[in-house]
């Protein structure tokens, strides 16, 4: 659905990507991690046709997003970081932006603006930043484009939108529809997304489903030292040591995004060891 090979984009003459491949499919939310400046949103403008990559192949539904064909452009809806909503009320946004997307369904829309309780009447100026990136999460949604790509959507919600956000899009998963979701806050979209790709210095550093990792690695709270040494990352506290471990005996359990994303970036091989 989202292919992206040997990916080359440089600003200027600062690269972000010198040959990236990445391959994405339908029926998936996938979580895009890596640390500041490593080109997260650069990746998500790059598929929706926002940037043109310099050398490389990108094919988003059998299109290419830098020829902007109508065709694909209503087949894809991106959420940025940061954006601009026009001083208008909620109506006169959808007379002038729904129709540009032939699946978008109203009550869908006044559902999810509903489940944020995002008040009706309110001009979008007026909106506070949570509230405009509700409105924007609510609509994108409810365009149920085939593509969806998220930088940083639960960026400024309260606690309570955060878990209102996670149930609207476990709703919005569907067999034909690869949402693409870029964040630094990992917790927000436990138990959300299905697979991980995390990105550094302009190349995959991990990319694995969350079934895989459960079945590799093993998340607990350790006493026993012999354990503890032998994890491939620790946390110590008073309260027993957070570890991973290679999961050999095929126990179940949970998986702590954060505790993953860390032992990736300060012991990657060891980590990757686990996938062999
Ligand atoms: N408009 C721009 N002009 C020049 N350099 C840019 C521009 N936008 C981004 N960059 C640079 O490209 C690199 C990747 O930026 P990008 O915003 O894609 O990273 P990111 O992973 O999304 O970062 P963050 O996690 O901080 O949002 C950074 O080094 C950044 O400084």
């Amino acid at each position: 659905m989202i292919k992206v090979q040997d990916l080359h984009y440089s600003y200027g003459r600062k690269p972000v990507f010198s040959g990236l491949s990445l391959d994405l499919q339908p029926g998936h939310i996938y979580g895009l991690l890596g640390k500041n400046g490593t080109g997260k949103s650069t990746l998500l403008r790059v598929i929706s046709g926002l940037l043109f990559a310099q050398r490389g192949e990108v094919n988003v539904l059998g299109f290419n997003p830098v020829k902007r064909d109508p065709r694909f452009l209503r087949q894809v809806f991106m959420v940025p970081e940061e954006f601009y909503l026009p001083n208008t009320g909620i109506e006169s946004y959808l007379l002038a932006n729904a129709g540009f997307y032939p699946d978008f369904n109203r009550s869908q829309f006044d559902a999810y603006l509903k489940e944020f309780t995002i008040p009706a009447g309110q001009s979008l100026q007026e909106m506070s930043y949570g509230q405009k990136k509700k409105f924007l999460v609510s609509f994108g949604l409810a365009c149920n484009t085939p593509v969806l790509l998220m930088d940083e959507p639960t960026n400024g919600l309260d606690i309570m939108s955060k878990s209102q956000f996670r149930k609207v899009m476990a709703g919005a998963v569907s067999d034909n529809k690869c949402i693409l979701i870029s964040t630094h806050q990992v917790k927000d979209l436990e138990n959300l997304i299905d697979r991980i790709t995390i990105i550094d210095e302009g190349n995959i550093l991990f990319d694995q489903t969350v079934g895989n990792i459960s079945s590799k690695l093993h998340f607990k709270i350790s006493f026993d030292s012999d354990e503890v040494r032998s994890a491939i990352y620790r946390e110590n506290s008073l309260k027993g040591s957070a570890v991973i471990l290679i999961n050999e005996a095929g126990e179940e359990g949970g998986l702590d995004l954060e505790m993953l994303y860390k032992a990736i970036v300060t012991n990657k091989d060891a980590v990757q060891s686990a996938f062999k």
